[in-house]
């Protein structure tokens, strides 16, 4: 089984300080969402973003991101054969577990209502099955439940993915576009670099997706 984190995702809500800001109210109103479970999403709210917090409009609010990647990794040979787990952990310490049977919305706007939705009751369940459940906890903690762990930076130390890949190997990605982990991940895991440039995340969780493949007998 191949096992990705996403950690420390720009994955969350309009923050409290920022719920009464008109502009994003007006935006609450005409869309028809409420305030309270709405996505931050920077390719929005990119100056209101700046406002609160100067200087992290590039790094906060990235669902499209996410979108982007588990639309890859959920339609990869390796989920469809059973062997891909997803975790995508949150910059406020939510963790969203992913059913690999999942089928997302095939549209970045329905996918925002999805995420919005779970937000509001946490898990969601479509006959009789849970989709996507999400519960409260720190990333250390969750990999914790893993025996391997590897994290991926392109600060890490360079190595090729074959070198490193195993069986029940857990690879834990940033889910951010824009500096580092907040969480304090190097202290207790090895950290790799791919490729001597940064990556997006989707590319990244593709080419170990692929690599795990490979070593599966799948490709
Ligand atoms: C788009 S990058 C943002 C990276 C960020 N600027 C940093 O310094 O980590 C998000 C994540 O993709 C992964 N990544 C990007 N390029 C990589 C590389 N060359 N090697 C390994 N992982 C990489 C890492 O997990 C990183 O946290």
């Amino acid at each position: 089984m191949l096992n990705i984190v996403i950690g420390d995702a720009e994955l969350e809500t309009i923050p409290d300080e920022m719920r009464n800001d008109p502009v994003l109210r007006r935006m609450a109103n005409k869309n028809k969402k409420d305030i309270n479970y709405m996505l931050l999403d920077s390719n929005y709210m990119h100056s209101i973003i700046e406002r609160y917090y100067p200087g992290k409009s590039n790094r906060f609010g990235r669902p499209d991101i996410i979108y982007i990647f588990l639309e890859v990794a959920l339609e990869s040979i390796l989920n469809k054969s059973g062997n891909l787990r997803i975790f995508i952990h949150t910059k406020r310490n939510k963790v969203i577990e992913i059913n690999p049977e999942v089928r997302l919305p095939k549209s970045y706007n329905r996918f925002q209502g999805l995420i919005e939705d779970l937000f509001r009751k946490n898990r969601i369940v479509y006959n009789g099955n849970t989709l996507l459940d999400m519960y409260d906890m720190d990333l250390l903690s969750l990999l914790s439940r893993f025996n391997n762990v590897i994290v991926l930076s392109p600060h890490g130390e360079k190595n090729r993915l074959n070198n490193i890949i195993s069986d029940d190997v857990c690879f834990l990605i940033g889910g951010f576009s824009e500096g580092d982990y907040i969480t304090d991940v190097y202290k207790k895991y090895k950290s790799y670099s791919i490729f001597n440039e940064e990556l997006t995340i989707w590319s990244v969780g593709m080419e170990v997706i692929t690599e795990y493949e490979r070593f599966k007998g799948l490709l």
